[in-house]
């Protein structure tokens, strides 16, 4: 059962958390048959594979400590508008660049009384330059390359602040690949939290980053970063 499988991440859930994802499930597959939101739609799934998958990164961080979060691409709500249903006191800040997924998570927010959320339907690279230097933690699931994400993220993220990269068995791979975007966003890896979903859905590692100082010139126009990837 779900709330079991959340002790394995430290996690009790209240009544009200419990209904908070009931309803999420419910609009989620509701607006999914107008809009396509996932590819997942079987209850099990979506509770493992999008819910459990997104809090998994709360073990990675005291997020009793971070104030404030930026999801770039986050779709459907992956994986911030879990961790918010579980940290209320985040202020969490979505940018996506898909108008119909923003009018979603419109809904899905008041649906779920969440407060302190900002939705943002922009590009990521044009949001970060207005947003330098600005969050406590910056996250990207499935949106991208390792070194792609990096270079989106990093410039948001206050100095010695966190990324963390939800990946899946391919991030030794990336990892190695995001060399030089390490160097240059002066970001360096502190933590690979690998571990593998509940019923055997799959392998996961997050990888956790810190910003060691500011760097200026980035994100680069995305022809540039699409052209020459860090
Ligand atoms: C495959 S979906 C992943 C959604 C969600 N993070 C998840 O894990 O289920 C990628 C999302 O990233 C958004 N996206 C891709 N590139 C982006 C960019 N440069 N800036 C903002 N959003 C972007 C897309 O619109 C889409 O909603």
């Amino acid at each position: 059962m779900f709330q079991d499988n959340l002790k394995e991440l430290d996690i009790v859930l209240n009544e009200e958390q419990l209904k908070q994802f009931e309803t999420y499930y419910e609009f989620l597959i509701e607006y999914n048959k107008i809009t396509n939101l996932t590819a997942i739609t079987d209850k099990k799934e979506v509770y493992y594979k999008h819910f459990f998958d997104s809090l998994s990164l709360t073990t990675s961080l005291d997020f009793n400590q971070i104030k404030n979060m930026c999801d770039i691409g986050a779709g459907a709500g992956f994986p911030s508008i879990p961790i918010k249903i579980v940290y209320p006191h985040l202020e969490v800040t979505i940018v996506d660049s898909l108008g119909k997924r923003i009018k979603f998570l419109e809904q899905l927010s008041e649906k779920l009384n969440l407060s302190n959320i900002n939705l943002v339907h922009e590009r990521a690279e044009i949001f970060a330059l207005t947003h330098l230097n600005s969050f406590d933690l910056v996250s990207a699931r499935a949106v991208g390359h390792l070194a792609l994400i990096l270079e989106l993220g990093i410039p948001m993220v206050k100095p010695k602040g966190y990324f963390i990269a939800p990946k899946g068995s391919n991030y030794k791979e990336e990892l190695n690949d995001s060399k030089n975007a390490l160097k240059v966003l002066k970001t360096e890896l502190i933590k690979e939290n690998t571990f593998s979903l509940p019923y055997d859905f799959g392998f996961r590692s997050n990888l956790v980053f810190v910003k060691k100082q500011n760097v200026n010139g980035y994100p680069r126009p995305y022809a540039q970063i699409n052209k020459n990837r860090l």
